[in-house]
């Protein structure tokens, strides 16, 4: 189609207006303003920074002690900031406009110019799209590149690549426009402004890092000092303590523990012999004093710890026969300390969770005893008896330590079966037994103490124990009582010295001697006997038995099951408890059978419970071991039925014998003696009120005379 004459000359105006050049000039210089103007701005913004940038170069400079970093070279090599904001318009001049187009652009873009001035001040502020941020953004995504791309700012060269950043990704963007694509050379320039700007920055980078780095170094001066005197300190300890305890130690002559005889020994004083003693023995060879034993080191520790912590010196004496030097002043140290009490939850009557809970309420702060035991709890803190409150008068539980409740898990007792408790009061491992049996069965809970059995009594009421018959026998005659009654367990919880629960007790440490601990074994190896002879063997569910004590002693423990062993036909079984330490097998001279070691031992020092011994034995027949003992034994017992004939006392309270029991009640002993017992002749310890009161004020006074440090010690 061919368009008329009159159609094309419109069609030329149309085109004409269109490309006008005001409009085109208009459209140039307006967006040329816009674009000066964001410059200007950040020129202005560059000018601030390197000025910023230069006062803290000055203030570092003068600070520093270092000489010039080659980075600060490099900063001093670079050329100075770009020109103030009138090169730009003047280099605005040198891209080709006209003068006119200037001109107009100049009238009509004036106001606009400050407006975008102003605007861009604005979006600085702001923080929004703004070049400065842009442009950190940028460097920081062009960090990683930098090594690898070559440098395109014209400030550096490939050498400052690694440390400094262009503007390198602006350049594509500007070129989009068609202004900024006029503007090549001038990003030339201003281009320069931008790295600039960036080389302000990571000049006030540089010198913050060189700050930071400065205070770094002062610090780590300091430091360094610091650790110089505390090397030289610890040096100078070192040949202190090396010295001090390298040094021999000279054990006291006869002559100076005698001069010591009246001198109140300070307590630090002793320590310090204890440590310096224990070092020596624990490198005898090099320390010792040329001439002396061990054993008399030994036994003048064992003299310096008995004056310390207040024992008779036999006991520790004995201790130190059966730990180490180092563990018997450990044992004797936790001996003092008191355990955690501990309460067993009566399950005959309540759970323990709902006990826990009852006892919470009154502010008592509790916690289950351990993984081993699903009744036990420790009571840290109690704003209220425990031995008064409300549950423990409604028998919801018994204050029973944790050590006294693995006698009773050992035996394992089962429902229905007949279980004898043979030293009972005040039935604590009864009740246990009781509970876990649930109630069903019978209990037979004797003890040879009538003033004992009463709490026996009345603690099977308040824990509604209703399978309990108590009576009142000596153990040792048992068997004969009960020869057509035989029991499917039997506990053997014995009277003993009480060593391993001397925090309860502390008149042990002066009141028990070794006579005494032997004396008891006696009785514990008789009852032991008696304790077997009326386990019935044949028992479907059990024919097992537990002997316990609360001490420590080899004595009244391995040597007691040793010779059971030796007497009747039975076998030492594990306790099926996963704590404690095995029995002895072996003690000074002597061995025992080496299934000694399924018997557990607790320590206070070890498992921060009271001392306690337990054996698990199991009865294969009721074969008597050795003609001579069998003839002994029934002789033995002949004697004590012609001596002391036996009444069934299984009802506790009498007013005849009330008299009598009294009178033994007084016994500061857990051992009671039977009447005429010199003729059974079994040792145990005195029973008279007058024999009992000798015997405390002579160990007493032993106690208090016997200054360990005053006894002679062969020189
Ligand atoms: C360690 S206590 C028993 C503690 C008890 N099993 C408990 O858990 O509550 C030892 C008991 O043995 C008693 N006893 C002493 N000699 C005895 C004997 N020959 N026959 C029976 N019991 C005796 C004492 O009266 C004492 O109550």
């Amino acid at each position: 189609m061919v368009a008329a004459p009159s159609d094309f000359r419109l069609l030329q105006i149309i085109v004409l207006l269109i490309v006008s050049p005001s409009f085109t000039v208009e459209f140039t210089a307006a967006k040329l303003k816009r674009t000066m103007g964001e410059r200007k701005a950040n020129i202005q913004k560059a000018g601030s920074r390197a000025k910023t940038a230069a006062a803290a170069k000055k203030t570092v400079l003068a600070t520093s002690k270092k000489p010039t970093s080659s980075r600060q070279k490099k900063d001093e090599d670079l050329p100075p900031p770009p020109p103030p904001a009138e090169t730009s318009s003047s280099s605005a001049d040198s891209d080709g406009s006209s003068e006119e187009e200037q001109m107009l652009t100049n009238k009509s873009t004036s106001h606009k110019r400050n407006k975008t001035i102003d605007n861009n001040k604005e979006s600085s502020s702001s923080g929004d799209d703004n070049d400065d941020e842009s442009s950190e953004d940028e460097d920081s995504s062009d960090e990683e590149d930098y090594e690898t791309k070559p440098t395109k700012g014209k400030f550096f060269s490939d050498e400052n690549a690694a440390w400094l950043k262009p503007k390198e990704n602006k350049q594509p963007k500007k070129k989009q426009s068609l202004i900024e694509s006029d503007d090549e050379d001038d990003d030339d320039e201003f281009g320069g402004g931008d790295n600039n700007d960036v080389l302000m920055e990571n000049d006030e980078d540089e010198e913050d890092e060189d700050e930071e780095e400065l205070e770094v170094e002062r610090q780590s001066r300091l430091l360094d000092a610091r650790h110089r005197q505390e090397a030289e300190e610890a040096e100078e300890e070192l040949r202190e303590t090396v010295a001090t305890h390298t040094a021999m130690y000279i054990l006291p002559t006869r002559e100076e523990l005698e001069r010591d005889v009246d001198r109140v020994v300070p307590p630090s004083e002793l320590k310090s012999h204890i440590e310096s003693i224990l070092e020596v023995l624990a490198d005898f060879n090099q320390r010792r004093e040329p001439g002396r034993s061990r054993k008399e080191y030994v036994d003048q520790l064992g003299l310096f710890i008995a004056e310390l912590y207040g024992y008779l010196p036999e006991l520790i004496e004995y201790f130190l026969t059966m730990f180490s030097p180092s563990e018997a002043l450990e044992f004797v140290e936790y001996s003092d300390k008191p355990r955690p009490m501990v309460i067993r939850t009566n399950t005959l009557k309540t759970r323990r969770k709902d006990l826990a809970l009852a006892l919470i309420k009154r502010g008592v702060s509790l916690d289950p005893l351990a993984s081993w035991s699903k009744v036990g709890l420790k009571i840290s803190e109690s704003p209220v008896p425990i031995g008064a409150t409300p549950e423990y008068l409604s028998g919801h539980y018994m204050l029973q330590s944790a050590a006294s409740m693995c006698p009773v898990l050992a035996l394992a007792p089962q429902p229905k079966e007949r279980v004898l408790d043979m030293s009972a009061a005040p039935g604590g491992k009864t009740s246990y037994l009781a509970q876990l049996m649930r109630n069903t069965g019978v209990i037979f809970a004797n003890d040879l103490r009538p003033d004992r059995q009463k709490a026996t009594v009345a603690n099977m009421h308040r824990l509604g124990v209703k399978n309990v018959v108590t009576c009142t026998h000596d153990g040792r005659k048992l068997s004969r009582l009960f020869s057509n009654y035989k029991f499917d367990r039997v506990l053997l919880d014995a009277p003993c010295s009480g060593l391993g629960v001397i925090s309860r007790d502390p008149s042990c440490k002066v009141q028990r001697t070794i006579a005494d601990v032997k004396k008891t074994a006696h009785l514990q190896k008789e009852l032991l006997l008696a304790a077997i002879d009326v386990l019935n063997h044949k028992s479907k569910t059990g024919g097992i038995m537990v002997y316990s004590t609360c001490s420590v002693s080899v004595f009244e423990n391995e040597e007691v099951v040793d010779y059971a062993l030796k007497k009747r036909d039975i076998k030492i079984i594990e306790t099926e408890l996963d704590f404690g330490t095995p029995g002895f097998t072996r003690y000074q001279q002597q061995r025992f059978h080496p299934s000694m070691a399924k018997t557990r031992r607790f320590y206070p020092h070890v498992h921060n419970m009271d001392g306690f011994f337990v054996a698990r034995i199991q009865k294969l027949s009721d074969k008597i071991k050795g003609e001579d003992d069998t003839t002994k034994q029934s002789k033995e017992e002949g004697e004590m039925e012609k001596t002391e004939p036996e009444k069934d006392t299984t009802k506790v309270t009498s007013k005849g014998k009330g008299k009598k029991r009294k009178e033994r009640s007084k016994q500061p002993l857990d051992v009671a003696e039977p009447k005429k017992a010199k003729k059974e002749k079994v040792s145990v310890p005195p029973t008279s009120k007058a024999e009992t009161k000798k015997k405390v004020e002579k160990n007493t006074k032993s106690a208090k005379m016997t200054k360990p440090r005053r006894r002679k010690v062969d020189a």
